[in-house]
């Protein structure tokens, strides 16, 4: 059976406070019964068994959470036999004994029938969860309410109308309302991983794989608030509109593929390129000073010019690099960035000029 992709640790805690009030209700329950005046078999037996089950589950649990569901799953069948029990034996013996009143003798577990159609619903997939509700409405709750439904004065009382409920539509309820829950968590599952593959798209350039201005943009502002040097590199592909117009349109983009793939190579750690759009790039260079800004800047200049891609003979690019200055902001940095780059493309191209500070 697939586990349910809820929050791991929520689960957990869920499932180690249920044992433990579970565990502390069969401890009451077996104090009690000892207690008693009369001691019937099943008073005796019951409660330390279950008690003794629930101190091995919880001792599991803590040793190895990862066991979670299946820990739930047991204490479920063991929560459905314990109730079981209780119920058709105490429905027998009302019915067979004059004079004994089923309201009287039943103990008080009606409310945890509703907590385990609630933890069946919940730590059972699918259409098993309906099937073991049903089972378990039927061992529980319908010998109790065939015995009310046939001694009406005993259904009339205050602990039979109370009974009735719990058995019936507060057990209808649950098994009712939880799978409609359950199909709004996983409907928002689903919007959640729609929108991070929405948030992986917008945040990756489509044709050259590297990341798009969008994340461009966030890196260099975080790199602005940031209390660290840090640099960026404006570069231009050099006279691409004749490599378009010469070769093709397809060619070009291999260019652009070729040209980002390989800067993004060559980039280090927290480095990172960003298309800004048609044949232009920034680079983000953070923790570097000015002299080592250049050689990233002339490293990526020398390794455009030294890679073409066929059939175009030469691929070059310019560069202007700037280092983030305080009290910068983005259209600061990027104005600098590239009035440098436009220096560069001014004196030729293939080349790196750095900003004037
Ligand atoms: N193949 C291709 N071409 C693009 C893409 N985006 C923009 N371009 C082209 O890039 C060219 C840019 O031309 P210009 O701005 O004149 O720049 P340039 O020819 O490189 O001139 P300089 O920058 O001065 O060297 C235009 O022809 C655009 O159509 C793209 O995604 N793929």
């Amino acid at each position: 059976m697939q586990a349910p992709d809820i929050d791991d640790r929520y689960v957990r805690m869920a499932v180690l406070f249920m044992l433990s009030l579970a565990l502390l209700g069969a401890t009451c329950a077996t104090a009690i019964h000892w207690a008693a005046p009369v001691h019937r078999p099943m008073d005796l037996i019951v409660p330390p068994a279950i008690s003794a089950l629930y101190i091995g589950l919880i001792v599991a649990l803590t040793r190895r959470p990862q066991w979670v569901v299946g820990i739930a799953r047991i204490a479920l069948v063991a929560g459905v036999l314990a109730l079981a029990a209780p119920s058709w034996l105490y429905t027998l013996q009302a019915t067979s004994t004059p004079g004994t009143q089923l309201i009287d003798i039943l103990p008080p577990v009606s409310s945890l029938f509703v907590v385990l159609l609630v933890m069946l619903m919940i730590f059972v997939p699918g259409r098993l969860a309906f099937l073991l509700a049903a089972l378990a409405w039927v061992m529980i709750a319908l010998p109790v309410l065939a015995h009310l439904l046939l001694h009406r004065e005993e259904m009339w009382s205050a602990r039979g109308m109370d009974l009735l409920m719990a058995y019936g539509p507060a057990s209808i309820m649950a098994v009712v309302l939880l799978p409609v829950q359950r199909g709004l968590a996983g409907k928002i599952r689903r919007l959640a991983t729609e929108r991070q593959r929405m948030e992986a798209l917008l945040h990756r350039d489509p044709l050259t794989g590297v990341q798009s201005r969008l994340l461009g943009e966030r890196r260099l502002r975080e790199a602005l608030d940031a209390d660290a040097p840090a640099g960026v590199i404006m570069l231009d592909l050099d006279r691409f509109k004749a490599i378009n117009d010469t070769y093709g349109h397809p060619v070009g983009d291999r260019v652009l593929q070729a040209v980002a793939s390989g800067c993004e190579g060559l980039l280090r750690g927290e480095e990172c390129i960003s298309r800004w759009g048609g044949e232009e790039f920034l680079a983000l260079v953070p923790e570097v000073d000015a002299s080592g800004l250049l050689q990233v800047a002339e490293r990526l200049r020398a390794a455009i010019a030294g890679s073409p891609v066929a059939p175009v003979q030469a691929v070059t690019a310019s560069f202007g690099a700037t280092m983030i200055q305080r009290g910068d902001t983005l259209d600061t940095v990027l104005q600098r960035a590239d009035l440098a780059l436009y220096r560069a493309k001014e004196q030729g191209g293939n080349r790196v000029e750095a900003a004037a500070s």
